[in-house]
């Protein structure tokens, strides 16, 4: 019986994600046996430092990839929030998986909605994205960089100086916290999700027919199209490292597909917003992104890039 190796980092929420997996799976009653390796991340390692400035998303991704080359594992699975609009020649998304609540959540110790906190409140995210909707809607508040995992944020919203942090709901109802901890769930007017929130995504070697048809069991394809038009909209805009933007689409009844997408100043004062309905999720997100660069998106992003640099 074949043993597949599933490569996951080794973060409590990385591991739920795997577990999951591995159980949906299992449940096939296929013959395979399933294993799970941790890999440690760049990404986990440096986790002192802003995540945009020391090369974003890739950071998660590229010893896993390497790990996939080299056959210690047979496949990743990622948060597809994680995952880069371009994924590396040699590998592919094998599978994106159903999607739980897209939305982020707001969490204060004062119980306090957004709109409700006092001015000078201040808020912890370590996105750019949250940052730029939260100061949209609130210009009143402060919003402080907060990094670590879940279980870190929540101690150091109680221990530091913060009056509320922003979360995605997704991770939350993975790591089994009780949506009691939740203060507001966030509309997309106030804050629009990261492009793939919500779903997870299994990276496989690009050849891997046997893997490549066993993911099929797990894979989602109206989920996967919301996400192709995320992505696209994503990959248009620019694609590598943290930079504020946000994208979330809905499958119509039918077969078309809603997306609604917005780029920002990390500031909050500029907000870019736009949303499209279309049957071909690539040319909806490419729609978007072309309409949102020509508003001014592309000098927006072009300074937050040159301000990562710096
Ligand atoms: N940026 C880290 C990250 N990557 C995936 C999730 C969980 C949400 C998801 O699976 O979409 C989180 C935590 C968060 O944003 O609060």
């Amino acid at each position: 019986m074949r043993t597949i190796v599933i490569g996951t980092r080794k973060s409590n929420l990385a591991l739920k994600q795997a577990e999951w997996v591995k159980e949906k799976l299992e449940a096939l009653g296929l013959p395979y046996k399933f294993e799970l390796k941790k890999i440690m991340t760049k990404g986990d390692r440096i986790l002192d430092v802003t995540l945009s400035k020391v090369g974003g998303k890739a950071l998660f991704v590229k010893e896993i990839e390497k790990a996939m080359e080299n056959e210690e594992i047979d496949f990743a699975v990622h948060s597809m929030k994680d995952i880069p609009s371009v994924i590396p020649e040699g590998f592919v998304l094998g599978a994106v998986t159903e999607r739980v609540d897209p939305r982020d959540v707001l969490i204060s110790e004062s119980e306090k909605k957004l709109h409700e906190l006092p001015a000078g409140a201040v808020i912890g995210t370590s996105s750019l994205r949250r940052q730029a909707q939260i100061l949209a809607a609130r210009p009143d508040v402060e919003v402080k960089w907060i990094r670590g995992n879940i279980e870190t944020r929540m101690r150091k919203m109680k221990e530091e100086d913060f009056d509320a942090i922003v979360l995605a709901a997704a991770g939350l109802a993975r790591m089994g916290w009780s949506e009691e901890i939740v203060t507001e769930y966030l509309a997309p007017e106030n804050s629009l999700p990261s492009v793939g929130q919500g779903a997870l995504g299994i990276e496989c070697r690009a050849g891997d027919k046997d893997i490549l048809a066993l993911l099929e069991h797990i894979h989602d394809e109206k989920v996967a199209r919301t996400i192709t038009a995320e992505r696209a909209f994503l990959k248009n805009v620019e694609g590598s490292c943290q930079v504020p933007v946000a994208g979330h689409a809905v499958m119509e009844k039918g077969n078309d597909i809603t997306l609604r997408a917005l780029v920002a100043s990390p500031d909050g004062k500029t907000l870019l917003q736009d949303e499209q309905t279309g049957s071909d999720p690539e040319r909806v997100g490419k729609i978007i992104a072309t309409n949102l660069l020509d508003r001014g998106g592309k000098e927006i992003l072009d300074q937050v890039k040159k301000d990562l640099e710096g």
